[in-house]
């Protein structure tokens, strides 16, 4: 199977921990080869990949640092293509398993598309997200990473050299002298300090924003509906509603992101709002200003000066009125472009870009829950036992009786906060829909998958007493209004009810109904039921025996002595046709179904 899987590099974000990015990957590849046989099938094949040399292919659309190519060529092959239009990307990225982009490509739904499913990744060297179609990434199963620290305090830099340049007229100034003029009397700038400064997004950027301009002498006011107000205290800076902060700002300098919500935030009905003669920074997006509007204020005079690094349409037209405006200063983007943060960015996007590859789980991660390394290790054998249980329960439902609502239910003793399930149900989903699909199910586009199957999955905890050195005691899956291929497998309250729980650190099927059951999740498994009575183990064996079939575990659970039984039996093989049905054909046996894990 290690052999046979690793150039499709089909799903790079559940792994098991022990294939971490610090293993040589001649060793981590020994791991995969070693437990192969329990391996939850997408966990191997990055790394197979790798192995056999079938290194995978990262596109890099525009200009990364040097150190970041280096990192990346350390593990794949790098294509370095700048300036393609759209229907050159998707014409390459179907060869592609990742694609490294800054804010100048549009990584639309056609590129997803395009890629056909190989695309894997995309690395967003920087913070804006906003040129990616994050739905479309997220149903077409591709995780998308940012690099979200490395460039905030060039971002927040400029955004004071534009603040302090604006000020005092320095580019108009400029270009004044070099145009071979003298104007001293032109170009009387404002003071800074004194003044107040309304930082909107006390994020990152926003809050270095401030703890400069606080250096400055301004008095900053900040606006952020999700910031927590002690860390805007805590450098002296007071949180207040959107109307106060632009109301009462003699300076506004934006950071927030690029969202439905921000979208043309500062408008003809804001600017009238705002103090006479404001002054706006912008090295947010441009799209959270309606440009049109700007114009419209700077002409009026309620604002005095803009100072813009980003823009709606990038690059702005030749005749923009805003960029030709006289009162305005631009830049093309710069924020991030110094060379500190360049490098920075390029080798966070590097990693972030390589580690998902691996398998990592990113925790950058855009569009995916993150899930820390040592919680991954705990959880491994249940994230096993997830997929599993799903793959048994949707074999055992009739076929043509649909599958809408599925109840996930975990027994634990340990606090709710304490035990992130969303592997889990994403799993228990990957194990529900991929046999009965071609969709191809992983952490990102499971609920999303669900959601679009009409699959309901609802989840439940049972608290256990005891000690809860185990994250999990078992697992119950239970599939409502269905019929079943085995009626024995339907619970006293009319469900579909498989369960299981983890052993020694390997997954175990322990009930199917109302049946108690123990019999390991590996091969596959028939499961018949039976009138109890001696016998019946050994006659089914040798039938396998017969067809050199190896039995890896038989077990047997009844209501009550020589009444009804489940007997679960393991098999390391496929049984022939034929011997399933001289299975069935034993007279004891009232119904029986094999099912493949
Ligand atoms: N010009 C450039 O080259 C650069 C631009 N940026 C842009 O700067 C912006 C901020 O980046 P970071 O600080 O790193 O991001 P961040 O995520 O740390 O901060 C954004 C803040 O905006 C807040 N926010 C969200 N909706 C808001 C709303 N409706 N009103 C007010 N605040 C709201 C969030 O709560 C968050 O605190 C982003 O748009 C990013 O793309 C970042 C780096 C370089
Ligand atoms: O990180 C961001 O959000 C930026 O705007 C920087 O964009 P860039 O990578 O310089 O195209």
């Amino acid at each position: 199977m290690a052999t046979s899987a690793p150039r499709t590099l089909r799903s790079p974000f559940l792994m098991t921990p022990s294939l971490n990015s610090r293993l040589p990957l001649r060793s981590a590849f020994s791991v995969v080869l070693r437990t192969n046989r329990r391996a939850v099938k997408p966990l191997v094949v990055v790394v197979s990949a790798a192995a056999l040399d079938a290194k995978p292919t990262v596109l890099v659309a525009e200009k990364l640092g040097e150190a970041g190519i280096e990192l990346l060529k350390e593990f794949a092959n790098v294509d370095c293509a700048y300036n393609l239009s759209p229907e050159e990307l998707c014409t390459k990225i179907s060869l592609c398993d990742a694609l490294i982009v800054r804010s100048g490509t549009k990584v639309s739904r056609e590129v997803f598309e395009s890629s056909a499913g190989r695309l894997k990744v995309v690395g967003r060297a920087g913070v804006g997200i906003d040129n990616v179609d994050l739905s479309a990434a997220t149903e077409h199963g591709c995780l998308v990473v940012n690099a979200p620290t490395a460039n905030t305090i060039a971002a927040a830099e400029h955004g004071i050299a534009l603040l302090t340049a604006m000020a005092r007229n320095v580019a108009q100034a400029d270009a004044s002298i070099k145009s071979g003029k003298w104007q001293r009397n032109k170009y009387v700038g404002v003071s800074l300090v004194g003044k107040t400064l309304a930082v909107m997004g006390f994020g990152k950027v926003g809050s270095e924003v401030a703890r400069r301009a606080k250096g400055l002498g301004m008095h900053v006011i900040a606006h952020d509906p999700y910031a927590p107000a002690d860390r805007a205290r805590a450098i002296g800076v007071d949180l207040v509603s959107f109307d106060e902060a632009i109301a009462t700002a003699d300076f506004i300098s934006l950071h927030m992101p690029l969202t439905p919500a921000t979208s043309k935030i500062l408008n003809d009905g804001t600017f009238a709002k705002m103090k006479k003669g404001v002054r706006i920074v912008n090295v947010a997006r441009g799209g959270v200003i309606d440009e049109e509007a700007l114009v419209r204020a700077l002409d009026a005079g309620i604002v005095a000066q803009a100072a813009l690094d980003v823009f709606t349409q990038e690059p702005p037209p030749k005749d923009s009125k805003l960029v030709q405006h006289e009162r305005v200063i631009a830049t093309p983007h710069l924020g991030a472009s110094t060379m500190e943060a360049q490098e920075g960015v390029a080798i966070e996007i590097a990693e972030a870009v390589v580690g998902a590859l691996k398998g990592e789980l990113a925790a950058t991660a855009v569009n995916a829950p993150m899930v820390p390394a040592e919680v991954l290790t705990e959880l491994k054998p249940y994230v096993e036992l997830a997929e599993k249980l799903g793959r048994l329960a949707v074999q055992l439902v009739a076929g043509g009786s649909g599958m809408k609502t599925v109840k996930v239910t975990y027994a634990s003793a340990r606090a709710p906060d304490d035990l992130d399930t969303r592997l889990l149900r994403a799993m228990i989903t990957k194990g529900l829909i991929e046999p009965i699909s071609s969709v191809f199910v992983n952490l990102v586009n499971a609920d999303f998958t669900a959601k679009q199957r009409g699959l309901r999955i609802t989840e439940e905890r049972i608290s256990l007493d005891g000690s809860p050195e185990t994250p999990l005691d078992f697992i119950q899956v239970q599939v409502a209004n269905v019929e079943s291929r085995f009626a024995s497998a339907i619970s006293e309250a009319g469900e579909i009810k498989v369960e299981g729980r983890v052993k020694d650190g390997i997954p175990h099927l322990t009930k199917v109904g109302s049946f108690e059951v123990d019999v390991t999740l590996e091969g596959s498994i028939i499961l018949c039921r039976q009138v109890d009575q001696p016998g019946m183990i050994g006659k089914v064996g040798s039938i396998l025996g017969e067809e050199n079939v190896n039995v890896s575990f038989m077990s047997v659970g009844r209501i009550a002595p020589r009444k009804q039984a489940v007997m679960a039996i393991g098999v390391d093989d496929q049984p022939s046709k034929e011997a399933l049905k001289k299975i069935g054909d034993v007279p004891a046996i009232e119904e029986f179904v094999f099912l493949k894990l």
